[in-house]
Formats: structure tokens, C-alpha cells, sequence
């Protein structure tokens, strides 16, 4: 079989006007990524597609805490709301892969599997929410909305503005890891771990239940990648490169890097938590397991990365 090849797209990447853009305008969005997707498909790469869900599930989360406050209907429960994600997103790209592959006369078929991912209850991160969800706001509206809603907690999110956060603890294990290994070894283009995964504990009678968080999709892709022997990880996100000194005049896009040097630079602070760092500490543990190289960049530039003439290449 062709080297495997897992492509994670960033939920950002698929919004373009910050909470404002309708279903269509996403669709969109999926396509012009599916494009850059069968292009890697017919140069003979075998790929696995994963995808986040940070704005999406805010909105969805938004919708509902809406619905609830002018009609009382039930609220949906964050794991939900991110089941929900998971199913919309997924049936997106699984459409929009199927049609680009039809048009070419690629031969490849596409599932998308709902997958649920095993944290720890205990983890610490359900005490120190970092995940930023949904939309971006201005300072002030931000302090407006902590008037109406205390218990909300919002970051500053890399110079775009300030968001909600929630939970998000690390993925310990991919439940339908084996469904995922069948149908990639069958030679489906499979669409996994959507929005980081389900969140769900496993309690002493290995029953599953979901739990309130989002798990994020870079940490959830880096463990797939291992557990399906992935040789490739590529992370789609909105920018062409990763940058040190980020957002500052003295900003420089890096091309090639080591291990080591990447360890230095999130020593040094150029990643921020809940943005750039999550990408790096998954791209690092998957090369520090059995990964080969690592690849960032935006969804438009990945026929070009992977052959090495454009994005930033963290490579062993
Ligand atoms: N050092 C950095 N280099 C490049 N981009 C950075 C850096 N630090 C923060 N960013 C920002 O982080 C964003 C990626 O995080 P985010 O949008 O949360 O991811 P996702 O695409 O998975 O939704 C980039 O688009 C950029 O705006
Ligand atoms: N779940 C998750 O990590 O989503 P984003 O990639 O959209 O932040």
C-alpha cells in the first residue's frame, strides 16, 4: 500500500466571516480544501482526513444557550454539540471528496466514521479551560457578555480577538480505532476523529459516556496517526507557515526545522496555548513515535508542501 499520509484541517480554516457565514459558504470552504485533497489522492498518496470543529461547535453551543433563553427549549449539551459538528463537517467533506473524485474519474471511495475518543475524568484540564471556541469578540464585548454569563471564560486568541474556552482534555484512545484501520486497509479515503473526537470516560464495567469538553483535533490526529502508522502529518490551518516571533515586526516564517530547534522555539514562547502550541506538541510526539515528518501550512498550499515548496516541514 502507498505511504499513509494524514491530513487534519483546521476548523478556522473553514470560516470566513466569523460566525456569520452560512452552511453554503462553509460547504464552499470544504471544497476548494477537497480540491487540494484529490490532488494528493491522485498523485498516489493514500490519506487520512481528520478536521476541528472550534467555531463551529461554539456556534452550535451559542444556538442552543439562544434557543433555550427566548423559547426554553432544552439545551444541548456540549458533547453533543460536538457530535453534532462531527456529523455536519464530516458529511461535508465525505460529499464534496465524492463529487471531486467522481469528476476526475478517481477511483476511491469515502467514509466518514463517528468516532469517539477516551479521556480521563481526572484529567487536569477539565479545571483549566484552554479550547477557545466559537466566535471572536472585542474586549469589550467580551466583559459585556461576562455581566450576563459570570462562569464564561474568554482568552485573547493570537491578535484576532477574545473567545469563549472550554475544557479540553488529552485523547488517551480512538474507540473505533479498528473500524478506522478496516476501511483504510480496504482503500476508503476515511474522514476521522472529527473536532478532536467524541469525549467520552470509560468507567469499570468498559461501558463509554460522553463528557462536556472538546478535545483538540491536532493532539486527537497525532494519536490516529500513530495508531494507523501514519508515515505523514499534515496540519491545515490559516496560515502558509509557522512564524517565530509571530504578529511582530521582527516576524520570520520558518521552512525547514528540527526537533530540537522546534523544542527551543516553544521554550522561547512563539507558540501560544490554544493555537500554534497544540499543532507543535502533536507534530512533536507524532515524530518522537513512529512519524517521519510533519508538514504545516493552509489548505491551499498542500500539493506544493508535500513536495517540500511551500509550508514549514518539522522533520527528525
Ligand atoms: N507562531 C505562529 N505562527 C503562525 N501562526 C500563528 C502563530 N501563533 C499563532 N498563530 C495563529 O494561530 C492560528 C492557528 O490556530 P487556530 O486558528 O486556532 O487553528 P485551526 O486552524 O486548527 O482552527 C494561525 O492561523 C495564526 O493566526
Ligand atoms: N477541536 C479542535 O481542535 O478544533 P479546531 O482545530 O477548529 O481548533
Amino acid at each position: 500500500m502507498e505511504k499513509l499520509v494524514i491530513v487534519a484541517i483546521g476548523g478556522n480554516s473553514l470560516v470566513r466571516d466569523n460566525g456569520r457565514d452560512t452552511i453554503q459558504d462553509q460547504y464552499e470552504a470544504v471544497c476548494e480544501t477537497a480540491v487540494n485533497i484529490a490532488d494528493m489522492v491522485e498523485a498516489g498518496y493514500n490519506v487520512v482526513v481528520t478536521h476541528g470543529n472550534g467555531p463551529q461547535v461554539g456556534f452550535g453551543l451559542r444556538r442552543s444557550e439562544i434557543a433555550n433563553e427566548i423559547a426554553g427549549m432544552p439545551e444541548v449539551p456540549l458533547v453533543n454539540c460536538g457530535a453534532d459538528t462531527q456529523g455536519g463537517i464530516g458529511y461535508q467533506i465525505q460529499q464534496a471528496l465524492t463529487n471531486e473524485f467522481a469528476q476526475r474519474g478517481i477511483n476511491k471511495k469515502v467514509a466518514t466514521v463517528i468516532t469517539q475518543v477516551e479521556v480521563s475524568k481526572d484529567d487536569p484540564n477539565f479545571k483549566n479551560p484552554t479550547k477557545p471556541v466559537g466566535a471572536f469578540y472585542t474586549l469589550e464585548q467580551s466583559e459585556e457578555m461576562k455581566k450576563e454569563h459570570p462562569d464564561w471564560i474568554f482568552i485573547e486568541d493570537s491578535g484576532r480577538g477574545y473567545r469563549r474556552v472550554v475544557p479540553s482534555p488529552k485523547p488517551i484512545d480512538i474507540v473505533e480505532k479498528d473500524a478506522i484501520k478496516t476501511l483504510i486497509n480496504s482503500g476508503f479515503v476515511v474522514i476521522a476523529v472529527g473536532g478532536g473526537g467524541i469525549p467520552v470516560v470509560k468507567s469499570d464495567n468498559n461501558t463509554y459516556q460522553g463528557i462536556d469538553a472538546v478535545i483538540d483535533k491536532d493532539f486527537a490526529t497525532s494519536l490516529l496517526a500513530d495508531q494507523v502508522n501514519a508515515e505523514t502529518l499534515i496540519i491545515t490551518t490559516g496560515v502558509s507557515r509557522v512564524c517565530i516571533n509571530f504578529g511582530k515586526p521582527n516576524q520570520l516564517a520558518l521552512e525547514k526545522i528540527s526537533v530540537e530547534e522546534t523544542k527551543q522555539y516553544v521554550l522561547e514562547n512563539h507558540f501560544p496555548p490554544g493555537s500554534m502550541l497544540p499543532k507543535i506538541e502533536a507534530s512533536l510526539s507524532f515524530l518522537e513515535n513512529n512519524g517521519t515528518r510533519v508538514i504545516i501550512t493552509n489548505p491551499e498550499s498542500l500539493k506544493d508542501a508535500i513536495n517540500e515548496n511551500a509550508g514549514t516541514h518539522i522533520v527528525k
